[in-house]
């Protein structure tokens, strides 16, 4: 093997990196981190160094999996204020070690894994929970995730209806055009009878309140991932049955979980691991927050796929 490390660039990444193969390999990885020890996962709570004087923070993610034989580590920028500017608000490489000697293999963009593995996961999380014959999708955000669980969302289900809305209505607007959906004017008309709801903003404060949410729905909560930030309203984290990618990260990360003081019912991996039960027709919530093992994963597959290609 050459000594210097691969470069892949998102281009590569997105022609190598595809939705159905990707989730299985998601279900099995949060299903191996929920297995504790005995799943062979690696991953110490992240970094968030705050860039103050630029709005800014700097995110470290380090993850080894045994079972996947994957070593690696995600950079990334969030850059809310970027917003609008042409510039994204999220930027990040991953970079990948080969675990048997340590070597770096590869450097390679990290925005379309993370669109991408944040969907999966979300597919996966509806796999289990959302209504048998969900029709109706409601999307809120019309950014990055949203798209990317626009895409992820249908390998699971079969929607006859999407509704997005978006804080800007132009946004919604140019989602929509690019993405068959409806665009609605406010949160509530886009919530009421939905089947799956997904909640991908930046918004600090709950947008979702319970008495909108049909009874029985599935909530995919992507976004506030800060322990002072909500999308969800405190009522409607209490009255559902809640779900985590990872316990230790929910109880130190979320807003959502924190500040509602709720009870996690379940990790998605116990789930996936049959230790825990899906409760399908109980209202319920995923509040997902990313995860460094999903990126390993993620990046291992990329990383085989480009050199079968070379
Ligand atoms: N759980 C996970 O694994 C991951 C979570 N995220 C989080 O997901 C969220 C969305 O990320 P991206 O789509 O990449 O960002 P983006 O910048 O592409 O889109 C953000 C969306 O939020 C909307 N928005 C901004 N301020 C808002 C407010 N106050 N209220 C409601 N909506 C607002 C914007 O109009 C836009 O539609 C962010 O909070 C991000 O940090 C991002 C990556 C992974
Ligand atoms: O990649 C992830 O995981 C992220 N989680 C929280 C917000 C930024 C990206």
């Amino acid at each position: 093997m050459s000594r210097l490390p691969k470069y892949i660039e998102a281009d590569d990444v997105k022609r190598v990196l595809k939705m159905t193969d990707l989730i299985p390999i998601i279900e099995k990885a949060m299903g191996n981190f929920s297995k504790g020890e005995d799943g062979g996962v690696v991953q110490p709570a992240r970094s968030f160094i705050p860039v103050k004087k630029h709005a800014g923070s700097f995110i470290a993610m380090c993850a080894y999996s045994e079972k996947d034989e994957t070593l690696a580590t995600k950079l990334l920028t969030r850059y809310q204020e970027n917003a609008g500017t042409g510039i994204p608000t999220h930027m990040s490489a991953i970079i990948l070690f080969e675990p048997s000697t340590g070597e770096l293999k590869s450097i390679m963009d990290g925005d379309v894994i993370t669109s991408m593995r944040t969907a999966a996961a979300s597919a996966v999380a509806t796999k289990y929970l959302a209504p048998e014959n969900s029709k109706i999708l409601c999307i809120l955000g019309s950014g990055d995730q949203a798209r990317s669980h626009y895409k992820s969302l249908h390998h699971i289900c079969n929607f006859e209806e999407v509704r997005v809305w978006s804080p800007t209505f132009k946004n919604a607007q140019d989602f929509s055009s690019q993405l068959k959906s409806k665009v609605c004017e406010t949160v509530e008309e886009a919530v009421r009878g939905a089947d799956v709801i997904v909640t991908a903003t930046f918004a600090k404060q709950p947008i979702v309140e319970w008495e909108w949410v049909k009874p029985g729905a599935h909530i995919n909560a992507v976004g506030a991932v800060n322990k002072k930030w909500q999308e969800l309203s405190s009522e409607l984290m209490q009255k559902s049955v809640v779900h985590v990618d990872s316990r230790e990260a929910a109880m130190k990360e979320s807003g959502d979980v924190i500040i509602s003081k709720t009870e996690i019912f379940a990790e998605i991996g116990d789930l996936v691991n049959g230790t825990k039960e899906a409760q399908k027709e109980k209202t319920t919530v995923f509040k997902s927050l990313g995860m460094a093992m999903e990126d390993a994963v993620s990046a291992k597959l990329v990383y085989d796929k480009h050199m079968e290609n070379q």
